[in-house]
């Protein structure tokens, strides 16, 4: 990094990233889970992305090479479905790995670990799930529960590290705290509030919006996943303004991410360098 990324710095770059994803309207392919579908579809729409829920293995050929992303999420990962998202990472276009409770089977994760070999451009998991897939072969963990995370993210700082050194991938952790690292920086975004943790695939969500930022802008994929986490935590907070319960905020969040402007933006997003 040539030039000092001040806190000014990623709100400019926060903005022009989702400025870029609004004009192009990146075309991003999701096999994501089925939890997950409509809150996904729903949060890139509302950023300006233009979302897919495609899976049939047979239609990959075709289309996935038209991507401009691809997201992965084994959330409700079946044997039927595991080929399609094989292909999907291997059609050359950047993608993004969501192991939704990796240490759930030692299918799954052998499943991710096959996955990882294929050369996402960015992870993003809660602690568990990282600290898991870093570890990547206790699938009897004492402390495994499912999807939701049972550590903070900075617990999984240091294994979030080692998972993007040796599979080349940017690794996010999300969490109060979000962490993103290419294996040597690593940012921080700040943003968010507790109750989005009380909304189902509000992990899944936010992952598939990394993908369309890393689609609108595949130059700088660490850039991007840190602007995707701040934004939506961002989206969160102003939904909150108006939110009685986890029902309501999910309505607002969209609303919000949908009404971003510039000034709020600019001086909204909490992102910085972890020294
Ligand atoms: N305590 C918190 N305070 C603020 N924001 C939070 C908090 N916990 C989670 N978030 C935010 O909520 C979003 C989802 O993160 P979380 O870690 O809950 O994902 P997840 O466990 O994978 O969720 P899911 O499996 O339901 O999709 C992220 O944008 C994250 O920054
Ligand atoms: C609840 C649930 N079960 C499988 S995927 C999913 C969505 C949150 O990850
Ligand atoms: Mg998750």
């Amino acid at each position: 990094m040539d030039e000092e990324r001040t806190e000014a710095w990623w709100g400019r770059r926060a903005w022009a990233l989702l400025s870029a994803v609004r004009e192009r309207a990146p075309l991003v392919q999701c096999i994501t889970n089925l939890v997950s579908m409509d809150i996904a579809a729903n949060a890139l729409t509302a950023a300006g992305a233009s979302p897919a829920m495609l899976h049939c293995l047979r239609e990959i050929p075709d289309f996935t090479p038209r991507c401009d992303a691809v997201y992965i999420n084994v959330g409700t990962l079946s044997e039927d479905w595991l080929p399609s998202m094989r292909a999907a990472a291997s059609a050359g276009r950047p993608w993004v790995l969501d192991p939704v409770a990796v240490a759930a089977s030692g299918f799954r994760m052998e499943a991710c670990l096959q996955l990882l070999a294929l050369r996402p451009a960015v992870v993003r998991g809660n602690a568990s799930e990282i600290l898991a897939l870093a570890s990547s072969s206790d699938s009897s963990s004492s402390s495994f529960k499912g999807v939701d995370s049972s550590h903070d993210s900075g617990e999984a700082l240091q294994a979030s590290k080692a998972l993007a050194r040796s599979s080349g991938a940017v690794v996010a952790v999300s969490g109060a705290v979000d962490f993103i690292t290419d294996g040597e920086q690593v940012v921080s975004a700040s943003n968010g509030v507790a109750l989005m943790q009380k909304i189902t695939a509000t992990g899944c969500a936010v992952t598939a919006l990394i993908a369309a930022f890393v689609g609108a802008d595949p130059s700088d994929a660490l850039a991007a996943t840190a602007c995707a986490l701040a934004i939506f935590g961002l989206a969160g907070e102003i939904g909150m303004e108006s939110a009685k319960g986890p029902a309501s905020l999910r309505m607002h969040l969209i609303d919000a991410l949908y009404g971003l402007d510039e000034q709020t933006v600019t001086s909204g997003v909490k992102i910085a360098l972890v020294l």
